[in-house]
């Protein structure tokens, strides 16, 4: 046995082997063993976040944007059920993170008494993580730690979900053997070869094909062999809402998102009127499919999701999404449709610099010209009417919990992706969400990170007004948000102008080294013509008109 390894440190080689590249984290007594551990290995960057839920929605995106696998360290108890939200949210969007939580000791768990952190069992927590991980395992037992960690990682990388490695606090520092990488499992040539023939007999005999790309394949790192067929194939290609920003800058013929009848016409009649849609990586979810309202017609939907193949009504059962791809590529199959030309800028003109209110979209045309003057920047949207503006950003990538939709992911994310690449993001978030998470942005000043931040304020839960314009609950007052700037370490402007909105972006991209946050006060009533357009098709679908 390697003797100068101890369990946390054949850990810590571990999540690098699989692809970790920093932990996030929020310690506390249960887990402390485990932090000096890390900090005293320097084996990955510990950044450390004032909240749970930062400290996952971090963890979800830089495995999200930056691939490989997310790390989120948290106490027993009252730090890991903080984390339920963000591990949910990374279990229905596919995300690759592990949770590490520390957890009593054996000798206090036999001790008789009930043990603070504690909820219902001592091992309630194992049990609450069982439905929101593809995998767990609990460490207990330095003889079997190696493989138990072996297995959960190779299952959190292959089937792109969360998983949970319970660490007790006397485990720590145990000696431990090191920890095997296993080898991916087999699979069945034969039915990937056939599936193969299928589906490209099905394509060769289409007249209006189009293909439909969604995350799997940026959780699974085939954007580059997606975007390859998609120029081998040159028909028009069309990211689902969370897929929004996939093969973004790969040279494909991307007609644009689909939205059904809240999107743009073009791209809604390309998917509707198709009559072989190959689905590469899509989640069936209702954000991506529900404003199809049945104009979808799944009898000419070629769907390859979760491992499986689904067409004319049967289905391949074990079929790697790479290796599906491979067959493709390999099977001479291009050209079959010219590609519909990949519109121009979605919006139609730039910002219009002058004394006008700003509404959304004005917000998204100064972002548009940001990036076509300082240069590509991945964009990072909260939940509310930010997210729907984003969908008029073009050729940019952009990271969203766009399926399961929760608040409080846009400032961690964005945190979360510069500690991973460097990259410098722009920020979407509204002022409720803000309240949740935007004050994870005090730590940007120790670590560097300047993100853009462009908080979208409107006093209140904005979305929830469309729905219930008259309700007082959805109103927040305002927190006057961009002059808490410079105490967090950052730089803060209120606009209300466009011309003022123009100005700050400027001044924002050229300003590196400390946050710039950007306060645009929304006119009430203001609303994106992408949200109006969900939130009427939402009240037809659910008899709400
Ligand atoms: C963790 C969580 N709790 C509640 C909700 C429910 C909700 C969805 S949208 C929304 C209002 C968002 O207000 P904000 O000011 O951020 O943005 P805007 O609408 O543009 O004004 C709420 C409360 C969700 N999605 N997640």
């Amino acid at each position: 046995m390697d003797t100068n390894t101890n369990l946390t440190r054949a850990l810590l080689a571990a999540l690098q082997a699989h692809g970790a590249r920093e932990i996030f984290g929020l310690p506390g007594d249960f887990i402390l063993p485990f932090f000096i551990e890390a900090e005293e290995t320097g084996t990955l960057p510990l950044y450390t976040l004032s909240h749970e839920p930062g400290v996952g929605f971090a963890a979800d995106s830089a495995a999200r944007y930056g691939g490989g696998i997310g790390v989120a360290a948290v106490t027993y108890g009252a730090g890991a059920l903080n984390l339920v939200n963000p591990v949910a949210a990374a279990y229905a969007e596919k995300v690759p993170l592990v949770v590490i939580s520390g957890a009593p000791g054996a000798r206090e768990r036999a001790g008789g008494l009930l043990l603070h952190h504690q909820v219902r069992s001592l091992d309630s927590q194992l049990t609450m993580f069982r439905e929101i991980t593809c995998d767990q395992a609990v460490l207990d037992d330095a003889a079997t730690a190696p493989g138990l960690i072996a297995r959960v990682l190779a299952r959190c990388v292959r089937e792109s979900r969360p998983v949970y490695l319970e660490l007790p606090r006397d485990m720590a520092r145990v000696p431990c053997a090191p920890v095997p990488v296993l080898a991916d499992p087999m699979y069945d040539r034969a039915a990937v070869a056939a599936c193969v023939r299928e589906v490209t007999a099905r394509l060769r005999a289409a007249a209006r094909p189009v293909l439909v790309v969604g995350i799997e394949l940026r959780r699974l790192g085939l954007e580059e062999p997606a975007a390859r067929l998609a120029r081998q194939l040159d028909i028009p290609v069309v990211t689902t809402v969370m897929g929004r920003g996939l093969l973004a800058g790969r040279n494909v013929p991307l007609l644009g998102t689909y939205l059904g009848g809240a999107g743009d016409p073009l791209v809604a009649d390309a998917v509707e009127e198709a009559d072989a849609l190959l689905m590469l990586g899509v989640l069936p979810t209702d954000t991506n499919f529900a404003v199809a309202d049945g104009r979808i017609d799944a009898a000419h939907t070629l769907m390859a999701t979760e491992g499986q193949v689904y067409l004319d009504h049967h289905v391949y059962p074990a079929i790697p999404l790479g290796a599906l791809l491979e067959g493709l590529l390999d099977s001479g199959l291009r050209a079959l449709a010219p590609g519909a030309e990949p519109p121009g800028r979605h919006c139609p003109c730039d910002l219009h610099a002058d004394g006008a209110p700003v509404w959304p979209l004005d917000i998204a045309r100064g972002i548009n010209d940001m990036l076509a003057t300082h240069g590509r920047m991945p964009i990072v949207s909260d939940m509310g009417d930010c997210f729907f503006t984003a969908l008029d950003i073009e050729d940019a990538d952009l990271l969203a919990p766009g399926y399961y939709a929760t608040m409080g992911y846009g400032v961690p994310a964005g945190l979360g992706l510069q500690a991973r690449t460097g990259e410098r993001p722009v920020i979407l978030v509204g002022d409720g969400a803000f309240q949740m998470t935007g004050w994870e942005l005090g730590h940007c000043r120790r670590h560097g990170w300047d993100p853009i931040v462009i908080v979208f304020n409107n006093a209140g839960w904005g979305m929830l007004r469309s729905f219930e314009p008259d309700a007082c609950f959805n109103e927040l007052g305002d927190w006057h948000l961009a002059a808490m700037a410079a105490g967090l370490g950052g730089d803060g402007v209120r606009v209300r102008t466009r011309a003022e909105l123009a100005q700050a972006l400027q001044h924002a991209a050229t300003t590196r080294g400390r946050f710039q946050m950007i306060e645009v006060m929304l006119p009430l009533g203001a609303q994106s013509d992408t949200l109006a357009r969900f939130v009427a098709a939402a009240r037809r679908r659910n008899g709400m008109c």
